[in-house]
């Protein structure tokens, strides 16, 4: 009797001819794929009932045989609903559903597989030990739980791959902001803005000869123009100026691009307003340092001007006096800035006096000789004399 009040639901027939119909698919649906023979009343009962008051007539029938199974249905279209949302917005493989990727592809021993050497870095032995060390727990093992899971975690993932995994062991439970997190990340990260050009970098036509070659990324000069061109965009601007042009992209609630392409060894250094770590980029197997602001940039001024120091590292391309720069990014409305992995300190050693004058002087001339480029924190005159050495 309390069943059959249950099936009495305010709904329009045009609903319910709908819902049903919906349910039919994917009973057959279910049948085909589970071989489930009790859908076949189910579905055909529903479909075959043309006549109205039989409709009516079957929803006040009691389902109590099939209670289970329309719930089971029910979720199935609640979960084909979450299914579509995420395609709508083109989840990359990565972050494809998080069970998904925790219980198909996610396998802690792949972290033990050695990263292909790289021709020129060999040393990565010292990461290799250190990952085997921390990562002995298969989380598909029969052994493993929640736990284990937790514990891989804090060995150098961050916050989100935790609210990951736990999403993964609480199995088919449904998180309401899942699609919501990836929503946010993915919109933040596959829609960068464009920097048209760098600012500390000569104009195409001045460069008749490029001394790096390929060595460096550099501002696509062919997209500006064609920015140009169009006389759509009439900017004297280095940069477009669009508002919140440099978005503090996620953090906090979505994916962290830090901790999904890099694993952190340690912290080697810490400037005024940064911290420096060793880490190993995950695809390539070779070390790197990051460094990256210690207070966030909030507002869209204060992320320019960091990002001065990005776009004269990225102009300045190789040289031996010079770090190396790889990328950067934002997050968590940090700059992030990824760079060539010096052997020693970068720190001068007032004990040890490891430049002379003469040699600090040689080195900025070359530098300045080479791009022009009159480093924000040196004074005019300073550099002016320098140059003029
Ligand atoms: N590419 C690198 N390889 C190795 N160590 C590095 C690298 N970059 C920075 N460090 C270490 O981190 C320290 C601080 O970095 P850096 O000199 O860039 O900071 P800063 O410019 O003084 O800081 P801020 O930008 O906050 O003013 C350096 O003194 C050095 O020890």
């Amino acid at each position: 009797m309390k069943r059959k009040t249950k099936t009495l639901k305010p709904w329009s027939s045009n609903e319910k001819r709908d819902t049903n119909k919906m349910k039919g698919t994917l009973a057959r649906h279910l049948q085909g794929q589970l071989g489930i023979s009790s859908l076949q009343h189910q579905s055909s009962s529903s479909i075959s009932s043309s006549n109205p008051s039989n409709r009516f007539q079957n929803h006040l029938e009691p389902v109590d045989e099939n209670s289970a199974l329309s719930v089971d249905v029910d979720a199935y279209v609640d979960d084909k609903e979450t299914i579509l949302t995420q395609d709508f917005f083109c989840t990359p493989d990565y972050i494809t559903p998080d069970n998904q990727n925790m219980l198909n592809s996610f396998d802690c021993n792949k972290e033990n597989i050695p990263c292909p050497k790289s021709p020129e870095k060999l040393n990565t032995t010292k990461s290799k030990r250190y990952r085997q060390d921390g990562f002995l727990v298969n989380p598909l093992s029969p052994s493993s739980g929640y736990q284990d899971i937790v514990d891989l975690a804090k060995d150098g993932f961050g916050i989100d791959e935790i609210k990951v995994d736990k999403t993964a062991v609480i199995g088919t439970q449904k998180t309401q902001n899942y699609v919501s997190q990836s929503a946010v990340a993915l919109r933040c990260r596959v829609m960068p803005p464009p920097c048209i050009k760098n600012p500390y970098q000569k104009d195409a036509s001045e460069m008749d000869i490029d001394p790096f070659g390929n060595q460096r990324a550099k501002c696509a000069d062919g997209t500006v123009r064609k920015f140009l061109d169009s006389s759509f965009y009439s900017c004297n601007y280095t940069i477009l100026q669009f508002p919140g042009f440099f978005p503090a992209i996620i953090g906090g609630n979505g994916l962290s691009r830090y901790h999904t392409d890099f694993h952190e060894i340690e912290q080697i250094g810490a400037g005024h307003f940064s911290r420096v770590f060793k880490v190993l980029k995950r695809i390539d197997g070779c070390f790197y340092a990051v460094k990256h602001s210690t207070r966030q940039l909030q507002q869209d001024r204060d992320r320019r001007k960091a990002l001065m120091e990005v776009q004269a590292m990225a102009a300045l391309g190789s040289h031996e006096n010079i770090v190396g720069y790889y990328s950067a990014w934002f997050e968590n409305e940090q700059l992030y800035i990824q760079m060539e992995l010096c052997d020693h300190s970068l720190s001068i050693d007032k004990a040890s006096q490891l430049f002379t004058e003469g040699e600090v002087l040689k080195a900025l001339h070359q530098v300045i000789h080479l791009q022009s480029i009159i480093f924000a924190n040196l004074t005019f005159e300073t550099s002016f004399t320098l140059a003029k050495n």
